[in-house]
């Protein structure tokens, strides 16, 4: 059992008074390390509530999810937090970048909340950013960046840690064509270089398509759309 993310028979209801509302149902997903998974879907269809299940911020009404073999659900919640620091990166379609801090100490954060010290987080901060390709602009604000180069920060704050996986949520939403396709590029590239897994949520069928497997999530049902190996 080598998955990275291994999720169970999921559902997830939200009581609306009387009434239960089910986003979806029994629903099971396996990644694998090095694996790229997108998720697809309408508006509405749960996506980013799978997500958040996926990255234990949310609790599943019932199923089970294994993150790196444990269960991540049956942690305290203090558990869960130091668990999250250190198995998983997030990236959103806003960057959620702190504006009055750099980009090497907006990448240092993940590494501080660790307890690292700041010499090594400082280490770590820029050598991950010399993978985004970003070492000329440590000590620019998030103010003083292009969107594409923020959203690079953003990976980079993800990756700070050396995550199993990286779960993103529409993480080129809000970038222009050219720009996104540089984001999938340096998402190519990472999983190949450090076997990084990466569970994306988008609405960006051709990227979506070309990194891989692609589930699309419908009427609470999870349907392959596309193989790995296609
Ligand atoms: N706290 C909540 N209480 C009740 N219903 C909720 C709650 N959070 C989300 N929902 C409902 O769950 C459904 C799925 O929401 P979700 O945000 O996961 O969809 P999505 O597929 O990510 O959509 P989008 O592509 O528009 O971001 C929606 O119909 C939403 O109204």
């Amino acid at each position: 059992m080598n998955d990275v993310i291994d999720c169970q028979q999921v559902t997830r209801t939200y009581n609306e008074g009387p009434e239960k509302l089910t986003i979806f149902s029994d629903i099971s997903l396996q990644v694998a390390a090095g694996e790229t998974v997108a998720i697809v879907g309408s508006s509405g269809a749960g996506k980013t509530t799978l997500l958040n299940l996926l990255g234990g911020l949310d609790r599943p009404s019932s199923g089970h999810i294994s993150i790196c073999n444990q269960d991540i659900h049956r942690m305290s919640e203090a558990g869960r937090a130091r668990f999250r620091n250190r198995h998983l990166g997030f990236v959103y379609q806003f960057h959620h970048l702190l504006p009055e801090f750099t980009a090497l100490e907006n990448v240092m954060m993940p590494c501080a909340l660790g307890g690292m010290s700041v010499k090594t987080a400082e280490e770590k901060a820029s050598a991950v950013l010399a993978k985004v390709g970003l070492s000329e602009r440590l000590s620019h604000k998030p103010g003083e960046l292009s969107g594409g180069e923020r959203q690079r920060v953003a990976i980079a704050r993800a990756l700070v840690n050396e995550p199993e996986c990286v779960l993103m949520d529409e993480p080129t939403g809000n970038l222009d064509e050219h720009t996104g396709e540089g984001v999938r590029q340096l998402i190519e590239s990472l999983r190949d270089q450090l076997g990084i897994a990466f569970v994306m949520v988008t609405h960006d069928m051709s990227m979506a398509r070309s990194l891989g497997r692609v589930l699309r999530l419908e009427q609470g049902r999870l349907l392959v759309e596309q193989e790995a190996d296609s």
